[in-house]
């Protein structure tokens, strides 16, 4: 059987992570982890530092192999697959790592065209075209195709990682920090295009950040990492009444006051210009 094939049902989470437990050496970073994301969602996953966000998005896109527990994704368990029908789920996800990940000798253009000739075996010149086309999808001018990675803003940069994420059509997207070293302006915006690509194509959202104007702006849920697994994950208004210190401080501190009253100013603007 191909399981890899396999397709969830549409209310079917598309990810499932089931006891995990990660440890280096004698260091257990995650126990008996449970964590679920539902299919159209963007998932905010925020934690203090150290708490394994990154770990976690990493057992999940297959980086790190848990030491137990079963990860689920797309209706396939990981740890049962061999190596080719695990490349196949791989090649239905996106990924943009915190810095980027674009190779500084390639042009945009050749940057985003690469998976497509790599993975969907496209002739180069179907696949700068559609290259092209996914830098436009992210907001980005025509001119930057020609344009290598150094010459570009920090936003520009996330803007076309995000492209070279979204090359193959994924249904998953994971995101590590995406919006950190971006000036507020820039983060906001690249909030926007992220809620309105997930709307447009549909696809799901696995997100760590730190960020939480992000989280207020694009996340439908919210999952606390804390003491080795998931705290709470719910909307965030009730995440936010959870009975818990390191809770209480991110999100009623002064900058978490500050998103919840740009978030309440922007939702009141937004539906009296309706
Ligand atoms: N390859 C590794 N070898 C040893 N320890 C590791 C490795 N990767 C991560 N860790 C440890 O696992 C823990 C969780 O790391 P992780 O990067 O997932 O944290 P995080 O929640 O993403 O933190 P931050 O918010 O600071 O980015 C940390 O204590 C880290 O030192």
């Amino acid at each position: 059987m191909d399981s890899a094939k396999s397709t969830p049902q549409p209310d079917q989470p598309v990810i499932q992570v089931k006891g995990l437990v990660n440890r280096f050496g004698a260091h257990v970073v995650h126990e008996n982890l449970d964590l679920t994301l539902k299919r159209g969602e963007i998932l905010g996953v925020v934690g203090g530092s150290g708490t394994g966000k990154s770990v976690l998005l990493r057992s999940i896109v297959g980086l790190k192999r848990p030491n137990g527990g079963a990860v689920e994704v797309l209706g396939n368990t990981l740890n049962e697959l061999d190596d080719k029908q695990r490349s196949q789920i791989e090649r239905r996800f996106g990924v943009l790592f915190q810095r980027g990940a674009l190779f500084s000798s390639l042009n945009l253009q050749e940057n985003i065209a690469l998976p497509l000739i790599e993975h969907a075996r496209l002739p180069r010149e179907d696949a700068e075209h559609l290259a092209r086309v996914k830098l436009a999808l992210v907001g980005l001018p025509p001119q930057a195709a020609l344009q290598f990675p150094e010459s570009l803003s920090g936003g520009m940069v996330k803007r076309a990682a995000l492209a070279r994420a979204l090359a193959l059509d994924p249904e998953i997207l994971f995101l590590d920090e995406p919006t950190a070293g971006l000036d507020p302006i820039g983060a906001a915006a690249f909030d926007q295009l992220l809620v309105t690509l997930r709307n447009a194509l549909g696809f799901s959202v696995f997100l760590v950040t730190h960020d939480l104007d992000t989280l207020y702006a694009a996340c439908d849920r919210v999952a606390v990492l804390s003491q080795k697994r998931v705290l709470v994950v719910d909307t965030i208004d009730k995440v936010a009444d959870t009975d818990d210190e390191w809770v209480q401080d991110y999100f009623h501190g002064p900058r978490g006051r500050a998103a919840q009253r740009a978030h309440a100013a922007f939702s009141t603007n937004a539906y009296t210009q309706e």
